[in-house]
């Protein structure tokens, strides 16, 4: 029997989950306190408005904002008695609590956390692919049953996402790590590029746009977020200090006197961030791919990448990642190519013979 999935909350999540879900050939219903937002959601092709689909969900995913997203829960456990409840709540702990606590019948909610997102929010920035080949945290309690363990399960499965279960607290403190962390560091990094000549702004490569992609996310939602985790946040913060406390003292002593010492600081900073780097996992929780990039040259006319991208994947090549960087005032732009270190020769050669300009 088709399993009918109620999504509430239809912004860039639920939108995602829904569209997803439906190529997938579940039955999804829609609802969000916002009517704009669930019938956008539904001419994306997320599903049927909720009001005009007969029928109690078999699971209700809620895809609400943090700190509505347990109130939501517990209205789903009472309104629909059979149905498995599930949140994507960013924090697990406090959402986990308030359910506990509210009386409703808590064997039936199963909290989660699909590991993928977008620093944009609302149903128009929705992807299909969204969860394909990330990590989706389920987050089994001491009252859940296994039963609804599996149907929150096949619910991310179903999505391409790699499942990934963990109690709520060891839940919490990961994506303080992976996270929130990084959110915050991204914030701090470019809310420093405010007050910048945009003589010195404007010379921003790559580096940059890497580190600080994600201070374009919502402050509404990561304020949420932040306090939702925040022991967890804050002791990795700490951390993150006692490390730019040791940078400062180091660069004070190079500016200061000799620095004896300072250098072999800044040595193991670095080479500490390669090994933290190289622990990051690739799709579908695979080993850590070591990609390398190849760069061309592409003449900023219309249809040039397409034509570079047909060239690469003629050459039967797999391409990885892409990045295109734009020269300040040029006329052309270069794209970096990420592809396996075996792929990189028969690559170059390969788009050197068709009249591409390879960098060395
Ligand atoms: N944005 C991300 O990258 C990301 C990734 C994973 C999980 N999440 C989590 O997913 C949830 C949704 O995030 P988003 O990025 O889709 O946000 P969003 O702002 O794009 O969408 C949130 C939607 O929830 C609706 N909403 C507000 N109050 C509601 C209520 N009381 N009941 C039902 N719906 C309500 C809003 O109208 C909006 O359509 C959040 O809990 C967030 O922590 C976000
Ligand atoms: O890739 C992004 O833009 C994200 O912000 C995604 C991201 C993350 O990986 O930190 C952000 C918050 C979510 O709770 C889950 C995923």
């Amino acid at each position: 029997m088709t399993t009918h999935v109620r999504i509430v909350g239809t912004g860039l999540i639920g939108t995602s989950l829904g569209i997803a879900l439906s190529q997938n050939g579940f039955r999804v219903s829609l609802d969000d306190p916002s009517p704009t937002a669930v019938r956008l959601a539904r001419d994306l092709r997320a599903g049927e408005v909720a009001d005009e689909q007969p029928g109690a969900p078999d699971v209700v995913v809620v895809a609400a904002p943090p700190d509505v997203a347990a109130g939501v829960v517990v209205d789903a456990l009472n309104r629909w008695p059979d149905a498995v409840v599930t949140d994507v709540a960013s924090v697990k702990e406090s959402v986990l609590r308030v359910v506990l606590d509210s009386g409703a019948d808590a064997s039936r909610y199963v909290g989660s956390h699909p590991m993928a997102g977008r620093e944009r929010s609302g149903a128009a920035a929705a992807r299909a692919d969204l969860f394909d080949g990330r990590a989706w945290v389920v987050v089994p309690h001491e009252a859940s049953t296994d039963a609804a363990v599996r149907r929150v399960r096949e619910v991310a499965l179903s999505v391409g996402s790699a499942v990934r279960v963990m109690p709520a607290h060891e839940h919490d403190e990961a994506v303080a790590a992976v996270s929130h962390v990084p959110q915050l560091a991204a914030s701090i990094v470019a809310a420093c590029l405010r007050e910048l000549p945009e003589s010195a702004v404007g010379l921003a490569g790559q580096g940059l746009r890497d580190v600080t992609r994600i201070a374009a996310s919502d402050p509404r939602l990561w304020t949420q977020i932040l306090a939702g985790n925040a022991p967890a946040v804050r002791d990795v913060l700490r951390h993150v200090r006692d490390q730019v406390d040791d940078v400062v003292g180091a660069l004070d002593s190079l500016a200061d006197a000799d620095g004896e010492g300072a250098l072999g600081t800044l040595s193991r900073v670095l080479e500490a961030g390669n090994l933290g780097h190289a622990r990051i996992p690739g799709k579908h929780g695979a080993a850590p791919a070591a990609y390398e990039v190849v760069s061309v040259v592409v003449p900023d006319e219309p249809g040039s990448l397409a034509r570079l991208l047909t060239d690469v994947g003629a050459a039967g090549i797999n391409l990885e990642d892409l990045h295109l960087e734009h020269g300040l005032g040029q006329a052309v732009g270069v794209a970096e190519i990420s592809v396996v270190p075996s792929s990189v020769e028969p690559l170059r050669a390969e788009l050197a013979r068709l009249g591409w300009r390879v960098h060395d």
